[in-house]
């Protein structure tokens, strides 16, 4: 099934338009779990387990894996979300670039090492240093457009013939890159304005919205400006607000994470009609 297919089924199934970032941070885990081993598996798995029917996406950020030297705790989590939630897409958030024959190894390293089913991309390189993921046509390319913190802006915003930088990557992408139908834009939850042009600019295409919950993102503004005609279209991911979720009257801490998944799932779901 291509990615794109998954994650209409996704939002249908799980009545979710949420992506639950996984950013494993130790300093933040339980004292419980702080010296075991597999912590990361341990903790990422109990978030996905207690998430699972909330959410639309799950994204690993791989820089929290690979500082640590523990890829292999990421390839044991994408393993077991294949395996138990084979419906929900998995997005490796990686933000790669780089020449063709470097890309090449990088798509490799999403899609056949981790078996994602979407990775970031940044498009500054051009459509060569992209091209390369689209050899695997069921799986979705991410391209960063309007990212979602304040400097950002320092590039995004440069004018290129009267507009500026983002809606001209978003064009590129709508009508030269995304031959396949496989590509989705980053656009950030924390700039509605931008996220309404991008919309206007892209039709249909998925958009990953990133900056709800600790970026302090408004849902309202966020869902108005990024849905699609039927009230979808977007993965609006949130980490940390998810992940470090303060337990309540003696909750532990997936618990925790559920109350606020389901929380931000249905704030989401009140703007979507
Ligand atoms: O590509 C991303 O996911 C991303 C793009 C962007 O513009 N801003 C952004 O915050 N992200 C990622 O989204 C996550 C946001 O985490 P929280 O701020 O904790 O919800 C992190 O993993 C970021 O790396």
């Amino acid at each position: 099934m291509k990615f794109i297919e998954k994650l209409s089924a996704a939002w249908t199934t799980n009545n979710s338009l949420l992506c639950v970032g996984l950013d494993p941070d130790r300093d933040r885990f339980p004292a419980h779990l702080k010296d075991q081993p597999d912590a990361i598996v341990t903790f990422c798995k109990a978030i996905i387990d207690a998430t699972a029917d909330l959410a639309c996406a799950f994204k690993p950020q791989i820089a929290y894996f690979a500082a640590l030297g523990a890829e292999g705790q990421l390839e044991e989590i994408c393993r077991y979300l294949r395996e138990h939630y084979p419906h929900i897409p998995l997005v490796l958030d990686a933000k790669r670039g780089d020449i063709g024959a470097t890309a090449h190894q990088y798509a490799r390293e999403a899609f056949d090492r981790y078996g994602a089913d979407a990775v970031t991309v940044n498009p500054y390189m051009g459509f060569d240093s992209v091209e390369p993921y689209m050899a695997w046509p069921d799986r979705g390319v991410i391209v960063l457009c309007r990212t979602s913190n304040a400097g950002g802006s320092d590039l995004q915003f440069l004018d290129v013939g009267g507009i500026p930088l983002y809606q001209h990557v978003a064009r590129l992408v709508a009508d030269q890159w995304n031959r396949n139908g496989q590509c989705a834009l980053v656009v950030g939850a924390t700039f509605p304005e931008e996220l309404a042009q991008v919309r206007a600019i892209v039709g249909d295409m998925p958009l990953l919205v990133p900056g709800v919950g600790a970026q302090g993102g408004d849902v309202a503004a966020t869902v108005g400006a990024g849905k699609t005609a039927n009230g979808a279209g977007m993965m609006i991911n949130s980490s940390r607000a998810i992940l470090y979720a303060v337990p309540q009257d003696g909750e532990d801490f997936a618990a925790a994470a559920r109350r606020v998944a389901r929380q931000t799932r249905d704030d989401i779901n009140r703007f979507r009609n």
